[in-house]
């Protein structure tokens, strides 16, 4: 114990003498404001609306184009301008993320989401097929047959004063973020015995059978297909494009390096961005909406009229001819990223586009939440406006104030997929229900688990339309 004590105490004051050589080298080039000792301050202490705004506030309009922020270990900056955005995401160098991700990986392992370097550039190559616009119409039987389950679940609800929503958080984000928010667990020799730590390990083992399971069933009955695959370099020679869990079959059946532990980094990675995003999105969705009937009203008759009175199951087109809803839903994400935040560590020396450098090696946090409730983008930003996004309503607005996805070569590989999902389901609550607010959305409390989540209640009222 005393061993281990010291070798913690020996950490933190390395980290410290560490970073403060890296500080006073770096640093004391940039001109600008003294360093912010905002501890802990980042976005998992969202919060309550007055403490949201007090530190949008902070970010957004007591305006310096980076804020220094130090944990005391690792040296950070906040890049809040969409120029400088702009230079760092839409570059191909600069993948590499927070070291905060290697605590996803006792999980995830080194997959799309938390790998960098030359493994992340093959991966992110052969599983882009997986996600062609052609693979999603596939997959929209899957979505509508899933959504009318769902409505057949809801009817239940109708009978209830109210239900309450909140998204499935996951537990082992919740005990992840638990981690990231104690700097001294961040050492194995600690944390190994922590409860924590245990939890983690049955949830993880849980996770793993399961995606095991998947992978087991779906090599049983994958037919190996006639598809023929360049080992070379993982392209394909025939037009056919494949789901993702097929498509990393075949190109392990043809000999392309992927191993069946690679497979299920990538399963279990596509199950943790593809399901707590979505689900997170389409209840912030829901509750805004039952707070807007006006809004609820203008899908309402929108949906009347691409079905032209028809009660027929949805298909692509329909979906696809939803403008107003997609409106919607953009404005969901804008006031409620699943995504609040995301991270790069930079490759080389950035110059911002105001003339601040950012030095290589940098951790450079891009916090989506606060450029999403900029006032300088989005006036009255706490305000629900689809309109916003009406084409004449966003010229001139710079395209990177607005990135739920992120964007660049690392952007969300999933995205049109989320659309399709979210706006599939939504259209098939309101379809078939009216919703009424319980809960007001100005009042939320919001908590970042790695995905944003309210804290407390979310509660409509489901009632038969
Ligand atoms: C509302 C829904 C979604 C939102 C808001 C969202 C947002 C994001 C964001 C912001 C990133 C960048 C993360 C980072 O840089 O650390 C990301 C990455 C990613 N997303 Fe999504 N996502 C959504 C849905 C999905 C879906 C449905 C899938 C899969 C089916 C998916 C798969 C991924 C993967 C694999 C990555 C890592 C990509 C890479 O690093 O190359 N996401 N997502």
């Amino acid at each position: 114990m005393m061993l281990w004590f010291l070798q913690f105490v020996l950490y933190v004051l390395g980290s410290v003498i560490l970073y403060q050589k890296w500080r006073h080298r770096h640093f004391s080039k940039i001109p600008g404001p003294p360093s912010w000792p905002l501890v802990g301050h980042t976005l998992q202490s969202l919060g309550s609306p007055e403490h949201r705004w007090k530190y949008i506030q902070q970010l957004n309009t007591q305006y310096y184009p980076i804020f220094k922020i130090s944990n005391g270990f690792t040296p950070y900056v906040n890049l809040l301008d969409p120029h400088d955005i702009e230079i760092l995401l839409s570059s191909r160098n600069h993948i590499r993320k927070s070291t905060i991700y290697v605590f996803l990986q006792s999980w995830l392992g080194t997959g799309l989401l938390t790998s960098d370097g030359d493994k992340w550039h093959r991966r992110r190559k052969m599983l882009t097929p997986a996600f062609y616009f052609n693979i999603i119409q596939q997959f929209f039987k899957c979505f509508v047959e899933h959504s009318e389950q769902l409505v057949e679940r809801l009817q239940e609800e109708c009978a209830k004063p109210y239900t309450n929503i909140p998204p499935l958080i996951s537990q082992i984000g919740q005990l992840i973020m638990n981690r990231i928010e104690r700097p001294w667990l961040f050492l194995n020799c600690i944390y190994q015995f922590t409860a924590m730590n245990k939890e983690q390990n049955l949830l993880i083992n849980t996770l793993h059978k399961f995606s095991k399971s998947v992978i087991e069933n779906r090599k049983q009955c994958f037919v190996a297909s006639d598809l023929r695959v360049d080992s070379n370099d993982g392209q394909f020679g025939s037009k056919k494009r494949l789901a993702m869990l097929d498509l990393l079959l075949t190109l392990k059946n043809s000999g392309v390096q992927i191993s069946d532990e690679g497979i299920r980094e990538e399963v279990d990675t596509f199950m943790f961005e593809g399901h707590d995003t979505t689900s997170a999105g389409i209840s912030f969705a829901l509750i805004l909406i039952a707070n807007h009937p006006n809004v609820q009203e203008k899908l309402v008759e929108e949906i009347q009229s691409v079905m032209n009175g028809s009660d027929r199951s949805f298909l692509f087109s329909d979906i696809q001819q939803m403008h107003y809803l997609e409106l919607v839903v953009k404005e969901c994400l804008r006031l409620y990223p699943s995504v609040p935040s995301i991270t790069r560590k930079t490759d080389y020396d950035i110059v911002t586009s105001t003339g601040y450098l950012i030095p290589k090696d940098t951790i450079v946090i891009i916090h989506i939440y606060a450029l999403h409730h900029n006032p300088k983008f989005y006036p009255n930003p706490e305000k629900f406006d689809p309109d916003r996004f009406l084409p004449e309503n966003t010229k001139g607005r710079h395209p990177f104030s607005y990135i739920p996805f992120s964007a660049g070569p690392r952007n969300c590989i999933g995205q049109k997929f989320a659309m399709v999902e979210m706006k599939t389901a939504i259209a098939s609550i309101i379809r078939n229900f009216v919703l009424k607010p319980i809960d007001n959305t100005a009042n939320l409390t919001l908590i970042s688990r790695m995905i944003l989540n309210a804290s407390g209640c979310m509660r409509i009222q489901f009632r038969k339309r």
